[in-house]
């Protein structure tokens, strides 16, 4: 599907490095084709170091000569290389954006002439190959595209398509769920440690109870309300740790957390 594909990235900051990586490590196009650009010129080098085949461009150069063009800046940043490039994209060229908040209208919008947009929320556990992502197709886009960007993500993880009205949920979940795990993370470390484990046992045993407890939900298929029954044990610890939680109010915290994450991700397309 992709041998004889170009790809161009623009923006190979945190989210497009690691997407990078993945579409190397599978092999989904050779290094020469693909084209990368960015305005910080360290980032490319370090991609050329490590990349030695793939080729830098300057943005328009770059989308002229692209098949697949994944765009990976910030939001803020998308308005100006939206302008910047609308004279050289055409229809046969699928575009992939990553940006949150930023919808498929408004990047057609912005580029003259109907083009193919796909609208892509990754997560960084994309740099393990842990990702989770969801995709929107824009209204040009065809099934073809979405296919093709389905099959990209999954090089780095597994993937969703939803309807483009979900992408603000979908951003607030798992676009920036990985913040809110890292600082449940190291909470339960400091915990351990609090309570006498030196820090690279309480780290360890924290990470692995949330890898364990993340793979046992999703390949169980059970609902975690029962998973969670399964942990505690009448007048036992787990359920005084679980007093301890609700008191906390960590449930509605955390749907708090995804809520104002969704209603930031909405209002950055305000700012569009
Ligand atoms: N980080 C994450 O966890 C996730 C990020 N995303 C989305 O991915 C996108 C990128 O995020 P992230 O990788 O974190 O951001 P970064 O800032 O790490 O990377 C973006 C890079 O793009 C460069 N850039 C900005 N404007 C241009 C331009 N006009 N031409 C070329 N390069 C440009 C930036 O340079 P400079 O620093 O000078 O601006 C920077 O090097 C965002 O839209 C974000 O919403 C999506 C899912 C998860
Ligand atoms: O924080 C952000 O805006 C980006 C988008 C989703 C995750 N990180």
């Amino acid at each position: 599907m992709f041998d004889n594909q170009k790809i161009g990235m623009i923006g190979c900051g945190k989210m497009g490095s690691i997407l990078l990586r993945g579409i190397l490590r599978c092999s989904l196009v050779p290094q020469g084709n693909i084209r990368v650009a960015d305005a910080v010129k360290e980032r490319i080098e370090e991609i050329r170091e490590g990349y030695p085949g793939v080729r830098s461009a300057e943005n328009r150069d770059l989308v002229r000569e692209s098949d697949i063009l994944i765009l990976a800046v910030k939001p803020q940043n998308m308005p100006a290389l939206l302008n910047e490039i609308s004279a050289d994209v055409n229809p046969r060229q699928l575009i992939i954006s990553i940006a949150a908040g930023i919808s498929t209208k408004a990047i057609e919008k912005h580029l003259a002439g109907p083009v193919r947009v796909v609208r892509v929320m990754p997560n960084t556990p994309a740099l393990v190959e842990e990702g989770a992502t969801a995709l929107a197709a824009g209204s040009s886009a065809t099934a073809e595209d979405l296919e093709t960007a389905v099959r990209i993500f999954e090089a780095v993880g597994s993937t969703v398509t939803v309807s483009e009205n979900l992408m603000d949920a979908v951003t607030g979940l798992s676009g920036s769920g990985p913040g809110y795990v890292f600082v449940m993370l190291e909470a339960l470390a400091d915990a351990g440690v609090l309570l006498g484990l030196p820090r690279d046992i309480a780290l360890k045993l924290a990470g692995q109870t949330f890898l364990g407890a993340a793979k046992l939900c999703l390949q169980a298929g059970k609902h975690p309300g029962e998973l969670k029954d399964m942990v505690t044990s009448p007048g036992g610890t787990t359920i005084a740790g679980l007093k301890a939680l609700e008191e906390g109010r960590l449930r509605a915290t955390l749907i708090r957390a995804v809520e104002a994450a969704a209603l930031r991700s909405k209002a950055l397309a305000g700012d569009e």
